[in-house]
């Protein structure tokens, strides 16, 4: 085995130690034709943390029906989202945004921040490589879940560590632990209802708080993410003054026959214009950043469903992106791990 040396002209006796941060989300494809969707969905559900079945059997699955019918639905819906402007979808726009904020607010402390997408690109290794290339020897991962599930935090932690499996010379590295219930990410999470709600021309009667969902089997293996979700349930609605009836959680986004996480979303929604309940608002506080899974299930597929059910009022609100009280819990968040390397413990 050869192993990679990432800085071969490095100085024997390195210089001044350097701190970088690696943010990383879930993925992205490059582009909405049905190859780059079809090659970015066979990179995710090959990996073996999102289907945890046998190859053998999931392979020919997979690469059969599913990413034969699959890309052009998931095109279409990327197309509805997609950034023009940029040619990238909203995910990319918005992780390299809280990158690009984050990277400010630690400059003066010489700390360098890149971004990296586990499946699709910009990929972990060059993230981790970029900032290798900048000279860092110790390296903060921050996967950008606030609730911990082995199919998003883990995955994400593991393409890292898989790729400083292959280099010569190791950095040391920490990771930061999931946040579901942060000072901070509550804060924000309640700022960012309170100001939708102030410039809406309706009063919503339900704040819907849909997190992305989970099978329940893996949760029955172990998998801690629903008690995550609760977390952070409990303390906005404390933050907002808000009960369960008023604010209830759902969950969204299944995949595939098996059971999973429930309520979903969609029929809780769906079922409320009938109960008298016209007008609600939906918050996806799991999601860090906008993406297909809060602009499009969201913003137009259950958007729809509702009207077509007798809804009058819907509204989303946005994700936390890179608002400043986002970049204010990166940076907390950064700060805490870093310490003792920031400053002589
Ligand atoms: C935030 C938490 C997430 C968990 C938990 C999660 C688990 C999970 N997801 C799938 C299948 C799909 N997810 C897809 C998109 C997607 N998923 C998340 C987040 C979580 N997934 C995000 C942020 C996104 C959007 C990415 C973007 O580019 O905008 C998709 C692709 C879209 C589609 O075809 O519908 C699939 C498929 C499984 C099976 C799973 C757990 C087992
Ligand atoms: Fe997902
Ligand atoms: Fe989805």
């Amino acid at each position: 085995m050869t192993f990679l040396t990432i800085r071969p002209d490095a100085p024997a006796t390195p210089g001044p130690a350097r701190i970088g941060v690696l943010l990383t989300n879930l993925g992205t494809p490059d582009g909405t034709g049905y190859q780059a969707i079809r090659r970015y969905l066979s990179e995710f559900l090959s990996d073996r943390r999102i289907i945890e079945a046998s190859p053998a059997i999931w392979q020919p699955i997979l690469q059969g029906p599913i990413l034969t019918l699959r890309p052009r639905r998931t095109g279409a819906a990327y197309r509805r989202i997609w950034h023009a402007e940029r040619d990238e979808s909203p995910l990319r726009t918005h992780t390299r945004a809280q990158a690009e904020g984050l990277a400010e607010r630690l400059a003066a402390d010489g700390v360098a921040v890149e971004w990296a997408m586990r499946y699709g690109k910009p990929a972990v290794l060059s993230g981790l490589d970029r900032l290798l290339r900048r000279g860092c020897d110790r390296i903060l991962l921050l996967p950008l879940y606030p609730q911990y599930s082995a199919t998003t935090t883990a995955t994400a932690n593991d393409q890292a560590f898989r790729a400083l499996m292959r280099l010569r010379n190791q950095p040391a590295i920490r990771t930061v632990p999931p946040f579901p219930d942060h000072p901070l990410y509550i804060d924000a999470l309640a700022r960012s209802v309170r100001e939708t709600l102030a410039n809406l021309p309706f009063a919503p009667q339900r704040i819907v708080a849909s997190f992305h969902g989970l099978p329940r089997d893996y949760v029955a293996r172990g998998d801690h993410y629903p008690q995550d979700c609760e977390r952070t349930i409990v303390a906005l609605r404390r933050a907002l003054d808000m009960d369960e009836a008023t604010m209830p959680l759902t969950y969204q986004s299944r995949f595939g026959p098996a059971r999973w996480l429930e309520p979903y979303t969609a029929p809780l929604v769906h079922a409320l214009p009938a109960q008298g309940i016209t007008r609600v608002a939906v918050i996806m506080p799991g999601f860090m950043a906008d993406c297909i899974e809060t602009l499009d299930e969201i913003g137009n597929e259950v958007r729809a469903g509702f009207i077509a059910a007798g809804g009058t009022d819907f509204a989303l609100i946005p994700c936390l992106n890179a608002a400043p009280a986002a970049i204010d819990l990166l940076e907390a968040l950064a700060r805490r791990e870093l310490a003792g390397w920031l400053e002589p413990a």
